[in-house]
């Protein structure tokens, strides 16, 4: 993502729910590339789109032209396969998030156990770094996940906000005290926190107000409420609740 000051909190819209309505009745439209030029317009600091191995909503092409159109940096979700690190490879995109994905899950269900895949992920991390690929590790906000992220040498981690969002009283403040400590561990180590998933104007701002966290990707909340306001206004609305939060 861009440059920021010091204190800036950098919003990564997530597109895939573009290409999931588009590619319900296998149409042009609506282009995911023309939400991201549009998101840009309204403030996103970056753009993130992730190509599942099942292709269920973005496609090969739509990085493509991503890589090739964006004015703001791009962030390709990836699982930890060689496919998509040739792909990745191939594109350079400005960073790449490896996220845990299974063919039957609905949407991400949860962080991706680096503590447990290290040999796996080693030489991914390595292959991107040296392609000047900021890569991000999506992860629960957990301690063992953040000494993974830095044993493998990863610069930033993205902490699952999935499961703060599904809680409520006192185990959904049980959770934010997770993930709010997992960011302040990631700094103590040198690592960029970032956070994400299941994120909506209801809930974003307890997040957002976690002083560490330099950077939120958002997206199906975001995608279906332009259904209603034009994605330009949901998205200057979550930037300002941002804003607001620091
Ligand atoms: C990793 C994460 O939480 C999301 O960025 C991911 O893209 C969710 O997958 P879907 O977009 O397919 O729901
Ligand atoms: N990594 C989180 C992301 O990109 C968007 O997740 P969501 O807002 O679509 O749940």
């Amino acid at each position: 993502m861009s440059v920021s000051t010091a204190n800036s909190l950098r919003l990564g819209v997530n597109i895939d729910h573009v290409a999931t309505v588009r590619n319900a009745r296998g149409s042009g439209y609506p282009d995911p590339v023309r939400a991201a030029l549009l998101a840009a317009e309204a403030g996103a600091d970056g753009i993130t789109a992730h190509l599942r191995e099942d292709r269920r909503h973005i496609t090969d092409d739509d990085i493509a032209r991503l890589s090739a159109e964006l004015p703001i940096p791009l962030n390709l979700e990836m699982a930890a396969t060689e496919e998509m690190l040739a792909i990745a490879l191939r594109h350079r995109p400005h960073a790449a998030c490896i996220v845990p994905e299974k063919r039957e899950e609905r949407t991400t269900e949860g962080g991706l156990d680096a503590a447990g895949q290290h040999n796996h992920l080693a030489p991914m991390v390595r292959a991107l770094g040296e392609a000047n690929v900021r890569v991000s590790l999506f992860i629960e906000p957990d301690p063992r996940q953040i000494e993974a992220a830095l044993s493998l040498g990863a610069p930033v981690v993205e902490i699952h906000t999935g499961r703060f969002c599904e809680l409520a009283g006192e185990e959904q403040a049980a959770e934010l005290r997770r993930i709010a400590d997992a960011a302040a561990l990631a700094v103590k180590n040198g690592i960029e926190p970032h956070a994400g998933h299941g994120l909506t104007f209801d809930n974003v701002v307890p997040i957002a107000a976690i002083p560490q966290i330099r950077e939120l990707n958002i997206g199906h909340f975001l995608i279906g409420e332009a259904i209603f306001d034009g994605l330009a206004p949901v998205v200057r609305r979550m930037r300002a609740l941002m804003d607001e939060a620091r």
